[in-house]
């Protein structure tokens, strides 16, 4: 499990580190540095030609330390310094004099032809980025990403917010970043992920420990997690104990939904599933999925026979395919008016939710919530494109508020839970954008729900699990001809045998 640290929290643990375990910030930008040089004498050869290029900030004093220890090592680095230097850091002001007396003064930036490098290193900003970047470094940045140059860089692209993913004005386009120890929400919200080329988060030193004081915590799953959610199959255990589920789902004009979402209930791991869905759709689910067992109501539906399924599941998905009758309107309150049931509520559901919004105020057990930005959109009133910038921001608040686990489905998927822990998911491809994938993520969580997996990690694990089968199935078929079959295809190959992962 990786750590994600906003540029508070960033702040914070900085502070922490130099105040509580007394370590100069000169340490943390050396090692900062090192780090760095280390990578790339493993990488290029003493003969590469370096371009360092510094801000006036602590970023900047990264890039200075890195252009001292790689002179120092015998390599042909020279630097830019784009600033003033009345306006250096105190840090950076250190790292400047200090490559002074090295001999090595800064190049002039206009007079500098960045294609004549084999390598640039951006330390124009870091996380203490805080307006647009504008003429003339936005020109600059330009010209360093035209240049064709790989760009390694130091903490974060420069120009793009650390804690949103949002471009600020410009932005460099690296081909590998080195985010001091920790991630940052920028790195994979937003333009994060094309624009930070490989990750590296290498250890300097800062102290990780989460104080009261510290916001939220930010965490990113990691294939070795899986280990530890998905336990061996009890030997003893039979199809009723192995969890059983109730998905409420298809409608008179939908029926695939309810198909892919109850099969992977089942593929999860779940003994049972029970799909209750109009009658029309009885033959197609029968014949696509044998397992299921089937309810089907007409042009009314029965209060007692959906209770009697109720009672015999561990956990219930409403939503795939229901649309928005009134009847799918009755259904819905019906069913989560029992607080007992762990309930997954999804797809037209939602949008039923977001037409009466007080309804999520009902007391109410665990609910997992899987909107996308459009559903989001309808339950908060918020614009989607508003959405996308405070992604992190909304999901958290919605899970407070709400009590509910959060699941905002977008490119890179956040899961909030109300305890304030947030996830944000590094697995999955644009190939899963994708008709009935939200189905096959609805119905794994509705599965390890019932299955009575640690609830409070089902949401964060579903989706990255869900990726991980993205993952396999672009693998396959390419990320324009996989279908979300091919996800519920691969998802045994991530979970077989209880959690013992194959290589993807
Ligand atoms: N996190 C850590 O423990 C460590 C961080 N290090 C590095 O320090 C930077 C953060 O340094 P900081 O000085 O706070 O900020 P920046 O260098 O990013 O730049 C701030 C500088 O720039 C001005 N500014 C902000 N936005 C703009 C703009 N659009 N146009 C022009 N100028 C702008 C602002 O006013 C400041 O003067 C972190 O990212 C790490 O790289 C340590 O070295 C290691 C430990
Ligand atoms: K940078």
């Amino acid at each position: 499990m990786k750590r994600i640290y906003t540029v508070s929290q960033a702040r914070e643990a900085d502070v922490r580190t130099s105040q509580l375990h007394k370590i100069p910030g000169l340490v943390l930008m050396e090692r900062a540095a090192l780090s760095v040089s280390d990578y790339i004498e493993d990488k290029y050869a003493k003969r590469t030609r370096i371009l360092c290029l510094a801000g006036t900030g602590n970023n900047g004093g990264d890039a200075m330390a890195l252009c001292r220890i790689l002179f120092v090592r015998g390599f042909d680095v020279s630097y830019c310094l784009l600033g003033p230097e009345s306006r250096l850091s105190e840090s950076a002001k250190i790292q400047y004099q200090s490559l002074l007396s090295y001999g090595l003064s800064s190049l002039a930036v206009e007079e500098t032809d960045f294609k004549s490098f084999d390598l640039i290193v951006d330390g124009i900003f870091g996380i203490g980025l805080s307006r647009d970047i504008q003429h003339p470094l936005a020109e600059l940045i330009g010209e360093v990403n035209a240049s064709g140059r790989p760009v390694i860089a130091m903490d974060i692209p420069s120009g793009l917010n650390a804690d949103t993913g949002a471009v600020m004005g410009a932005c460099i386009r690296a081909s590998e970043t080195f985010s001091f120890q920790f991630l940052k929400p920028g790195i994979l919200l937003g333009q994060g992920r094309s624009v930070c080329g490989q990750v590296h988060l290498p250890e300097i030193g800062i102290d990780a420990i989460e104080t009261g004081a510290t916001l939220p915590v930010c965490l990113a799953l990691e294939r070795e997690d899986l280990d530890g959610f998905l336990t061996d199959r009890d030997a003893t255990g039979n199809k009723g104990s192995f969890g059983k589920v109730l998905v409420v789902a298809g409608s008179e004009e939908i029926c695939g939904a309810a198909v892919l979402s109850s099969q992977a209930a089942l593929l999860s791991g779940a003994g049972m599933v029970r799909v209750y869905t109009h009658e029309k759709n009885r033959t197609v689910i029968g014949t696509a999925f044998p397992e299921a067992l089937i309810t089907t109501y007409g042009n009314s539906w029965s209060k007692d026979e959906i209770k009697e399924a109720m009672d015999w599941a561990d956990s219930i998905l409403i939503g795939p395919g229901i649309g928005r009758s009134d009847q799918a309107r009755e259904m819905l309150d019906f069913v989560l008016s029992d607080p007992a049931l762990p309930a997954v509520i999804d797809a037209d559901a939602l949008n039923l939710l977001s037409e009466e919004p007080n309804s999520l105020l009902k007391p109410h057990g665990k609910w997992i919530l899987t909107p996308h930005m459009g559903e989001m959109a309808r339950l908060t009133g918020k614009g989607i494109s508003w959405l996308k910038e405070h992604a992190l921001e909304a999901a958290e608040t919605f899970a407070r508020d709400y009590q509910v686990d959060l699941i905002l489905k977008d490119a890179t998927t956040v899961t909030a839970l109300p305890c304030g822990r947030t996830y944000l998911n590094s697995s999955g491809n644009s190939g899963m954008a994708t008709a009935g994938s939200g189905d096959v993520l609805a119905g794994l969580c509705a599965g390890y729900l019932a299955q009575k997996i640690n609830p409070e990690e089902v949401a964060a694990y579903a989706v990255f699990i869900h990726g991980m089968a993205g993952d396999l199935a672009a693998a396959k078929k390419g990320k324009g001809a996989m279908i979300a079959g091919d996800i519920l295809e691969a998802l045994p190959q991530i979970t077989r045998d209880g959690g013992a992962i194959v290589a993807v």
